[in-house]
């Protein structure tokens, strides 16, 4: 980047600091500890530690500052998940798409956690994780089994999904860029 691009940048960014709390949620060993990490610092690493409870990481890119709460998957974490949703700028699903048979429980729980009133209109992100695994479904595969249509249309909710592997990075500046465009001016 060039120095008068940079000055120019470092402009805007006085002027438009942009801010956003964001919930990444989804069964556990879906890979979302692992996509904190791959927006933060760009790291990946094979042994990860469940999370237990969950974990807050702030993370800046450009002018925006990302909040992140990074719940734990697993069952006893669940009923956590709506109290860490409210209020949130979007909310992030993440699904292993290459764990075929968990893809049910994965789409009850989602579906049920949706049908809080207390989550009304926030915005969803569905991210179909591991597709550097050679089974791992199609974004409209995993669309249509995780039943996303009936998501945007029962609750007219935006809702987008992409698919992603934090292990090679791909997809990654989807994510950021639809994360980018969902932040708030801070007031
Ligand atoms: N092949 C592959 N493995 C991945 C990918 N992303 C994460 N993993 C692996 O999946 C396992 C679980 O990752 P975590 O990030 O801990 O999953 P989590 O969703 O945070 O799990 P909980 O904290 O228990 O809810 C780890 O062994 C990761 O290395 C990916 O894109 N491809
Ligand atoms: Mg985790």
């Amino acid at each position: 980047m060039g120095l008068w691009e940079s000055f120019l940048n470092w402009l805007r960014s006085l002027f438009f600091k942009q801010e956003m709390e964001l919930s990444l949620i989804g069964l556990q060993n879906a890979g979302k500890t692992s996509l904190v990490n791959v927006i933060a610092t760009g790291g990946y690493t094979e042994d990860m530690i469940p999370t237990v409870g969950f974990n807050m990481r702030k993370v800046s890119k450009g002018n925006v500052t990302i909040k992140l709460w990074d719940l734990g998957g697993q069952p006893r974490f669940r009923s956590m998940w709506e109290r860490y949703c409210r209020g949130v700028s979007a909310i992030v699903y993440v699904v292993d798409a290459a764990d075929r048979d968990t893809i049910p429980i994965s789409k009850s729980e989602l579906h049920d956690l949706l049908g809080k009133p207390s989550l009304n209109g926030i915005p969803l992100l569905v991210l179909g994780n591991k597709i550097d695994k050679e089974n791992a479904l199609s974004m409209q595969a995993l669309s249509e089994q995780m039943d996303l249509a009936r998501l945007a249309e029962r609750d007219s909710r935006e809702v987008c999904c992409y698919t992603i592997s934090c292990k090679n990075s791909t997809n990654i500046n989807d994510v950021i860029n639809w994360l980018i465009k969902h932040s708030k001016t801070k007031s």
